[in-house]
């Protein structure tokens, strides 16, 4: 009898952390060559979890973001009913009430049920590894690839994430088109921080999935005015989310207890093309900021 995809890509060897720290070739070409075998085995895991457990559907999202957004869909001319949610706490970065807390444990049940697979999945590494964190997009190897979570993740950049930042960044239009993702997981005496950046992105979103209880201290993300150099520290509530423009300088504070478990997500466009500063911004009608670019996912990944 040959083996299941799910008991293969359980029982692999896998690379060390050391050499995935060192960013060994020998590690690329593990998570190049099992693409495949680890999207089957995701796919097996998925099927075969138990079909009572709740589903990751749309009513994970915030039930007003949610009801503005589908209205949205259905006439873009509504669209500032969606707008009139996000509030800027600091140049450039808005904020809202993202994933409904009374639904996100559905969330996470499901993430913690993934971290639990045994299947290989890579963290992400962007500036430094994040050891509790997963790559989430179809362009990364080793990522997330069950299909119901990709069901909810293909909603929430393409129903929710793209619309959202073309109202928000005007500029980002046409630099939108392809999707990046991951999660990453900060704790403390393990992965505490990171350092001031900006993001590869066009526009990032990076949502709270704590739940409500899960408390942590430390670990806000300090943002960085670059017109005036002021520092604002942003803390997240659960199911929270930020969204800013890739190249505002942002640092992730160090985490003194507890734990803080996001999504990080970028758009940005074909081949990782971001907005050039200060060129005109064309006008586009609403209904052209609702609708999905007609271009294939291009595999650019920049980590
Ligand atoms: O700590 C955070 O939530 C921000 C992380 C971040 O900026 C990044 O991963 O690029
Ligand atoms: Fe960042």
């Amino acid at each position: 009898m040959s083996q299941t995809s799910l008991h293969h890509a359980r029982t692999i060897e896998r690379p060390s952390r050391e050499a995935m720290l060192q960013r060994a070739p020998s590690v690329q070409r593990f998570w190049t060559e099992n693409k495949e075998l680890f999207a089957k085995a995701w796919s097996e895991w998925d099927g075969g979890r138990n079909s009572g457990s709740p589903a990751l559907d749309s009513s994970i999202f915030d039930p007003r973001l949610r009801d503005t957004i589908e209205a949205a869909w259905i006439d873009p001319t509504k669209e500032n009913k969606v707008k009139e949610l996000w509030k800027e706490v600091f140049p450039g970065v808005y904020r809202t009430q993202f994933f409904n807390v009374d639904q996100l444990h559905t969330l996470r049940a499901y993430m913690d049920a993934v971290g639990e697979a045994e299947i290989p999945l890579r963290p992400p590494y962007g500036i430094v590894l994040n050891r509790g964190g997963a790559m989430l997009d179809p362009r990364s190897e080793g990522y997330l690839a069950a299909p119901t979570f990709q069901a909810f993740y293909q909603e929430l950049m393409n129903r929710y994430m793209r619309p959202v930042s073309r109202l928000l960044f005007p500029d980002v239009v046409g630099f939108d088109t392809q999707t990046f993702g991951f999660s990453i997981q900060w704790q403390e005496n393990k992965d505490t921080s990171l350092r001031p950046h900006s993001d590869a992105s066009a526009v990032t979103l990076n949502i709270n999935l704590n739940l409500p209880g899960e408390d942590y201290s430390g670990s806000a993300v300090s943002f960085i005015d670059p017109a005036t150099r002021r520092i604002e520290k942003l803390t997240f509530e659960p199911g929270t989310a930020l969204i800013h423009h890739g190249s505002v300088p942002h640092a992730s504070e160090p985490i003194t207890s507890g734990e803080r478990f996001n999504f990080v997500l970028w758009l940005y466009g074909d081949h990782g093309q971001l907005p050039i500063e200060g060129a005109s911004v064309p006008k586009i009608e609403p209904s052209e900021r609702w609708s999905l670019p007609d271009v294939k996912n291009d595999d650019f990944a920049p980590f």
